[in-house]
């Protein structure tokens, strides 16, 4: 049997922060998912950030900090407990390696399907004890946030004016939509970061190819996010609200109005950071195409097309960092201007 070793620390990368760790972006848009103006100011954040703070989202702070607690119970378990549970692809635990193509990080993390018999049925063989409490509160959690990212799409159709208002949601919706689920947890580092003065990365930068992710992190920093200059800013945590991504298919889907958000996560040097993502994907056939009512006369597609299991299979091959909608973008060529006499 070939055993692969673990990544040593001189794999992994150190950022050197700009700007000292307590600063914190304050310019984030933050959407009261209850507010008249909710849908336009979506629409905005879309646009400029790809990125955005949900307030107001009707979750219940309790189911959070519920499965918040049975990650932590399960990140703590001996580590040949944990590496029973793997390996993480295509679902399953991961230590250190991210993807299939040679990404490292300082995480562990678990990585799901949505569906819940899938979910029910990996549980069984992951945990021979007690799996119940822990499987209820990742199907209760994901049940309840994908009706966040389901409202926040269908503000976006009524904000861009596109009918029917489900066009988006719909394919989250869907029995056969290809959605995941992670939970990340980043161990602190506290030796590395003091004797460097650089912080480790615990999820090196890149954009969710989905159509849009929602992030939730108990109150420990480490999120960044690229601003259009290129600019790294930190995202001050906030345990209570949803961070949700632009992905690169709601990319496309706009025909490149909106922007899907770089980001990527550098590990606390004191404390633990636990984040709960949900991917929300379309069903594998759906052609990832601008939405035709969005388009203007004359408007060309900026990208080839391609269906959503076409697209995950080029991303699969992709390191993280890569451009990965790169090679699905067209080159159109600019009308001339008719020139005067
Ligand atoms: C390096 C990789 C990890 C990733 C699959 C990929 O080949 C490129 C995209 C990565 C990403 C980023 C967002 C999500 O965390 C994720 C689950 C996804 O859908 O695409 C990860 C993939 C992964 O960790 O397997
Ligand atoms: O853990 C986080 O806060 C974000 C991680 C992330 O971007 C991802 O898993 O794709
Ligand atoms: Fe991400």
């Amino acid at each position: 049997m070939v055993v692969l070793s673990q990544p040593t620390l001189e794999d992994f990368s150190l950022i050197k922060t700009c700007k000292p760790s307590g600063s914190l972006f304050t310019g984030i848009p933050v959407i009261d998912l209850s507010a008249p103006d909710a849908k336009t100011l979506i629409v905005e954040a879309c646009q400029e950030f790809g990125f955005f703070k949900v307030v107001n989202h009707g979750v219940c702070p309790e189911l959070m900090a519920r499965l918040e607690a049975e990650a932590v119970k399960f990140f703590s378990l001996p580590q040949p407990e944990k590496d029973r549970a793997g390996p993480p692809s295509p679902f399953g635990y991961g230590n250190k390696k991210i993807g299939p193509n040679g990404d490292v990080g300082w995480i562990e993390y678990l990585l799901f399907s949505t569906n819940p018999d899938f979910i029910s049925q990996k549980f069984l063989s992951m945990f021979q004890e007690e799996p119940e409490v822990f499987r209820s509160a990742v199907n209760e959690y994901i049940w309840k946030v994908r009706g966040v990212v389901c409202r926040v799409l269908e503000l976006i159709a009524d904000g861009l004016r596109i009918e029917p208002r489900d066009v988006l949601s719909k394919l989250l919706r869907d029995e056969k939509s290809d959605s995941f689920f992670r939970l990340n947890y980043y161990p602190p580092c506290p030796k590395v970061q003091a004797q460097s003065g650089r912080n480790l990365v615990g999820f090196g930068e890149h954009t969710d190819p989905q159509i849009m992710s929602a992030v939730r992190s108990n109150n420990t920093t480490g999120l960044q996010i690229s601003l259009r200059d290129g600019t790294w800013v930190s995202v001050p945590p906030d345990q209570s609200s949803f961070f949700i991504n632009v992905g690169d298919s709601l990319q496309v889907m706009t025909n490149g109005r909106f922007r899907s958000v770089r980001h990527r996560v550098l590990a606390d040097s004191l404390k633990p950071r636990v984040s709960m993502i949900y991917f929300g994907g379309p069903p594998p056939s759906e052609k990832i195409t601008p939405l035709p009512p969005l388009m203007e006369e004359g408007e060309e597609s900026l990208y080839k097309e391609f269906t959503w299991s076409e697209y995950k299979k080029s991303a699969y091959k992709s390191r993280l960092g890569d451009n990965r909608l790169g090679q699905f973008e067209k080159i159109i060529k600019k009308k001339k201007k008719a020139t005067g006499p």
